[in-house]
């Protein structure tokens, strides 16, 4: 079932996102960005080869990690926030002429694209990763013009909430912890510095640069009001893998934003939500359900009922790829899994959600040493779990959800399939969530008013949940597209904002659909109905 994937498409979008970020402007890049890491993905899906597989995932990563620099840049320049206080131009022009700390683009436009070498030469065409895919910016340079703006972003922030007769003595009360609550984390900051650097000459930067990073305190993420987890007996870098890159701290995905699933969404809901409403209830012969398995063709929302799930039900939410847990830990792989499953435990009610949990099986023939070990681990966790839950003492145990996804449910192997005890399909969007999805996809654009999304969805019919938001990003490109065509980079710059925000028209969308196919053919279908039919269970 390898998908299609259009690599010069791919290489074009790339190419954008990576100018407009050198042209400072981050939101086109991040769409771009977004839309070629979802291609990829779905690519990756796609691939059996277990090491070609395994460097798709590594360029996808180096790609998500120049993807999240942009991503920072663009937020910290969203939090360059003033206050209505007329003093609070002058502070801004006061800093303009600081090289150190203003420059953000300009940094940005003159970094270097740096190739290496493509070391897949001898493999075949789709084997190898194309060139495109070797090129990152200079991460280290654009890091320091984040830590940069980092550093001045607090400074006006600080500076440009004073009174403009502030002193430090009158600054004492904002000494205090301040805590700020979103979801199940609360992090406690304390500023008690921000008093010292507030009236200090900002002009002469870069030793109390220094010292507001070194003087300033870590901040302290509170998850369910506990403080972070920092087991004994194991690696920093292990513990900082599990509770910093596989638990989300904001999947920030909600139910509305989901087109279709109703009957998914409800079972998930009753999966999770009973069980820690009612925990007397679930015990015994109706303890909780040991895991659920989503199943279903790419890009069709499982890993965003996973993260909807989390957000609606507030439970602490772990995202995890089966690779995650065996490429980088390979001797200590178990290891990792005990540590997850601790983690989830200690901030329970958690979610643990595992994507490409296949990989973990040897139907293929290629499993690892690795995946062997990491596999009987999870499983040997979730009856530990399961038991402990349905445990007849009284006592209240951690509620831990494993919610599995795989485009490969034939390659899971019996022992992991009788855990996972839910197997939900999730199908291709019919009609009514087609033109959920285009109503979603659409919201923060203008449309003409030929743009009939009934008629739209119609025409869709067979294309997946990604297939219809990359037709969507790829129409509300267009004008954009046609307007900067031939331009050189100064021209584009100074392009006026509402001359980009041109209404989308059909004729956008019909070309759109012409460069996007489905990903998903008839026979794939044909092959999850049959698995359904005979291990389905919902
Ligand atoms: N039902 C849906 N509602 C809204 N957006 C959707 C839906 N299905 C897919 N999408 C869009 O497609 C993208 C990919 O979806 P998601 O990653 O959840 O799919 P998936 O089934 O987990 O795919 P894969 O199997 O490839 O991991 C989402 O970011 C979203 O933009």
């Amino acid at each position: 079932m390898t998908s299609n994937i259009d690599f010069s498409s791919i290489s074009r979008d790339l190419q954008i996102s990576r100018e407009c970020a050198l042209l400072g402007n981050y939101d086109t890049s991040l769409v771009y960005f977004d839309g070629v890491l979802q291609k990829i993905q779905i690519y990756i899906k796609s691939i059996h080869d277990p090491s070609n597989k395994e460097r798709w995932i590594d360029l996808k990563n180096n790609l998500l990690s120049e993807f999240q620099i942009i991503k920072d840049i663009s937020m910290e320049l969203g939090s360059f926030k003033f206050t209505n206080n007329k003093n609070s131009n002058d502070s801004l022009n006061s800093y303009n002429n600081d090289q150190e700390v203003w420059n953000v683009t300009n940094n940005i436009q003159h970094m270097n694209i740096r190739r290496t070498t493509n070391r897949t030469t001898n493999k075949s065409s789709s084997e190898a990763l194309p060139n495109w895919a070797t090129r990152t910016p200079k991460e280290n340079q654009l890091k320091s013009t984040m830590a940069k703006s980092k550093t001045f972003a607090k400074k006006v922030n600080t500076r440009s909430a004073l009174p403009s007769n502030s002193n430090s003595s009158s600054l004492s009360n904002l000494s205090s912890k301040k805590t700020t609550k979103k979801g199940n984390f609360t992090t406690v900051k304390s500023n008690s510095q921000a008093g010292h650097y507030s009236n200090e000459n900002i002009s002469s930067t870069s030793k109390k640069n220094k010292a507001i990073e070194e003087e300033e305190e870590p901040e302290q993420v509170l998850i369910h009001g506990k403080p972070p987890f920092n087991p004994p007996g194991y690696e920093k870098e292990m513990i900082e893998l599990v509770t910093k890159d596989i638990l989300q701290s904001t999947p920030d995905v909600k139910w509305d934003d989901i087109a279709g699933l109703k009957e998914a969404k409800q079972l998930l809901e009753e999966a999770v939500v009973l069980p820690l409403w009612m925990p007397d209830y679930f015990k015994g012969i109706r303890r909780p359900w040991k895991g659920v398995l989503m199943t279903g063709p790419p890009g069709t929302g499982k890993t965003m009922l996973a993260k909807a799930l989390a957000t609606e039900c507030e439970t602490t939410f772990f995202n995890v790829t089966a690779g995650m847990l065996t490429s980088k830990w390979r001797g200590d792989s178990e290891k990792i899994v005990r540590l997850l499953w601790d983690c989830a435990r200690y901030y329970a009610p958690s979610t643990i959600f595992i994507d490409e949990i296949d990989s973990l099986c040897g139907a293929r023939g290629g499993e690892h040493e690795a995946s062997r070990r990491v596999k009987s681990e999870i499983l040997m966790q979730m009856d530990g779990v399961a038991s402990s839950v349905s445990s007849e003492e009284g006592e209240k145990e951690p509620l831990i959800m494993v919610l599995g996804a795989t485009n490969f449910p034939w390659e899971i192997d019996e022992a992991l399939r009788r855990r996972l005890e839910k197997r939900v399909y999730i199908p291709l969007p019919d009609l009514e969530a087609r033109i959920q999805l285009l109503q979603i996809n659409t919201k923060s654009i203008k449309l003409t008013s030929d743009v009939d999304l009934k008629e739209l969805a119609t025409r869709l019919d067979g294309y997946s949940g990604a297939d219809i938001t990359n037709i969507c990003r790829d129409a509300s490109m267009m004008s954009m597209r046609r307007r900067i065509k031939g331009l050189r980079p100064e021209e584009i710059k100074n392009i006026p904002k509402d001359e980009l925000e041109a209404p989308v028209t059909l004729e956008d969308f019909n070309i759109a659909i012409s460069k996007i196919q489905r990903s998903v053919s008839q026979a794939d279908i044909k092959k999850f109905d049959q698995w359904m039919e005979e291990y389905g269970a919902n």
